[in-house]
């Protein structure tokens, strides 16, 4: 129950529903009472006027019209509480579900990246859907039965020991075994339970991986090796889902022997206590009957709560893990940065801790507010780590890096990232129309203002060719579009959100070199007194740039003007020479 503990602040939250659904509760149980006593009395009735006590058969009548009445007016008042019971209660586990997936969801956006990266997308779905499901089982049913079974046996027992002291302890002898049974085959439920779970999260990652992944394995002619993966994922899923059932079905026919051996109990000793005239009249036998079976539920629901709550805890643990993360990346400095746009690299270097991979070794650059800096270099040369360094989604483990000379992590972080425009190099586009996904970073802009961006980055034409045009929808991450295509809307997500840094990551690749050059035409006027950093394969995406930094396995190569660099021997002069031959 530790790990459930966290949910304890919910119950303060909604404490005044869940005390009002308790004394229902126990209101709902005393009405059920009326029944068995009144049944005894309409049974001590017939069985006096058969041994001749009563003679008044009419008054008999009477009296058992009115138990009769009795009856059917505690059943209805029982009935009416158990469905406040349930909407008090079950009510509160809904909006606790309610509070835990946001409380989820808002630690998921906190964590970084390095987070993403370590834990798959299926576990990350399943433990904000499965998981909570199951946490909310506890919540709402398994405490409503709590209560319920809790009040009964109270109630039940008290009842039971007013009436025959002796015939109560004889009736309740199969009970702790049924406890002790029960106990054990909850424990094997649960052991059971906790590998089904784990199988149906790696079934969902499977499958979720399978559809990301799906014009790959097209293209590559994988389906039947996906459909034989999946299929044996889904045997051993299936297996160990029927051995829990198998444990599970002991339950109900356990319950039910212990609970007919308690009703032979009953007879047999109720049965030699009237002959002995240690019970006084038959209605009490009948009356204990009604008892045990009205116990039937609650104990099987003390088996069933059992492992309600094991599951429950196993799923808070696999939640408490998550929320128990620090993100990696904190905001140190409450109030908001001005940030003008100045960036310094000094020695910096970073490593990945999950590769071991030292992508940057001691850069050192500094770039005025307005500047424009290109970096260029082969793949794997740390450009991209560059930009997100800058964009804080790694801190630095060596050096300094400096955001208008203050160290990154003492600028605000909001600020920080609100300042800055990105282009990745694999453009994400959003399941949303085309005009929803320009205005991303900016949603208060005018649809004016998301054409002009999309016309600054070349893509209106195109837009304006489709059907519905910016009110076009783009399917999962945006396949109706092409590669080029979507780079442009990329662009013009972050043209519209018009910062004062913009990274641009290698995002020209997939254009002609025609489009590239009217892009790059239109960045020069857009991007007058902002910070830009370019990265790029192309000699032609770098050279009105007023620095440019040539990288090599995450060092600076080569650094200065593109008029510079062309003079020199190196790398940029190699490339830009290729580039110049392709051309012509
Ligand atoms: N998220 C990551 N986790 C671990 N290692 C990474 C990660 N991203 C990049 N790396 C490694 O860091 C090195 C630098 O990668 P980076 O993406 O910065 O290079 P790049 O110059 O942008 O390459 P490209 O031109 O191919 O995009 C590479 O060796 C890469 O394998």
């Amino acid at each position: 129950m530790k790990e459930l503990q966290h949910l304890n602040k919910y119950f303060l939250k909604y404490k005044y529903k869940l005390i009002l659904g308790i004394l229902i509760t126990i209101a709902s149980k005393i009405f059920l009472l009326f029944t068995p006593r009144l049944i005894r009395q309409s049974i001590n009735v017939v069985d006096e006027y058969r041994k001749g006590n009563l003679t008044n058969l009419p008054e008999v009548k009477a009296e058992l019209l009115e138990n009769i009445l009795y009856i059917i007016g505690a059943a209805l008042i029982t009935g009416i509480l158990t469905f406040f019971m349930r909407q008090t209660i079950i009510n509160v586990s809904r909006y606790i579900e309610y509070d835990l997936k946001n409380e989820i969801y808002k630690q998921y956006q906190k964590l970084s990246l390095n987070f993403y990266k370590k834990n798959r997308t299926g576990d990350l779905m399943n433990r904000i859907s499965e998981d909570v499901g199951n946490v909310r089982m506890y919540a709402g049913p398994a405490i409503m039965y709590s209560i319920n079974t809790f009040t009964l046996f109270i109630i039940v027992i008290i009842s039971m020991y007013n009436q025959s002291p002796k015939l109560t302890l004889y009736t309740l002898i199969p009970l702790p075994i049924l406890s002790i049974i029960i106990f054990r085959v909850s424990k094997e439920i649960h052991k059971r339970s906790t590998i089904v779970q784990e199988y149906l999260s790696k079934l969902s990652t499977y499958t979720q991986e399978t559809f990301s992944g799906i014009s790959i394995i097209k293209a590559y002619g994988m389906e039947p090796q996906t459909r034989e993966n999946f299929n044996d994922l889904s045997t051993t899923s299936k297996e160990k889902q029927i051995s829990l059932v198998r444990v599970q079905a002991l339950f109900f026919p356990t319950m039910v022997l212990l609970i007919g051996l308690s009703n032979l109990i009953v007879i047999y000793i109720g049965g030699m206590q009237y002959i002995d005239g240690e019970i006084e009249n038959l209605g009490t036998i009948a009356e204990f009957i009604i008892y045990v079976n009205m116990l039937t539920w609650p104990v099987a629901t003390v088996g069933w709560v059992t492992s309600i709550i094991q599951q429950a805890e196993a799923s808070q643990k696999r939640i408490n893990h998550f929320l128990k993360i620090e993100p990696e990346i904190q905001n140190n400095v409450e109030e908001p940065t001005e940030i003008k746009g100045e960036i310094t690299f000094k020695n910096v270097s970073f490593t990945y801790d999950d590769t071991n991979i030292e992508a940057l070794k001691d850069i050192s650059f500094n770039l005025k507010p307005g500047e424009t800096l290109a970096i260029i270099g082969k793949t794997g040369s740390g450009k991209s780590t560059i930009l997100d360094l800058i964009g804080r989604l790694y801190d630095i483990d060596k050096g300094e890096l400096l955001i208008d000379n203050k160290p990154i992590d003492q600028v605000n972080l909001v600020s920080l990232r609100n300042s800055i425009g990105y282009v990745p190099q694999e453009a994400f586009l959003f399941s949303d129309t085309i005009n929803n996904n320009i205005k991303f970073g900016k949603e208060n802009a005018s649809n004016e203002e998301a054409i002009q961006a999309a016309k600054h980055a070349q893509v209106h034409e195109n837009i304006i060719g489709f059907n519905k045009g910016y009110g076009t929808t783009l399917g999962e991450r945006g396949i109706t579009l092409s590669g080029g295509q979507k780079q442009r809307i990329s662009i013009a997500r972050a043209i519209l959100k018009d910062p004062q840094i913009l990274l641009f990551d290698d995002c020209l690749s997939a254009v002609d070199t025609e489009t590239e050059e009217k892009i790059l035409n239109s960045l020069n006027k857009l991007t007058k007194g902002k910070t830009t950093i370019i990265v790029s394969h192309r000699v032609s995406s770098a050279k009105n740039a007023d620095k440019i930094i040539v990288l090599d396995d995450g060092r600076v190569l080569q650094e200065g003007t593109h008029d510079i660099l062309i003079q020199e021997p190196g790398y940029y002069k190699d490339l830009y020479l290729k580039q110049l031959s392709e051309k012509s």
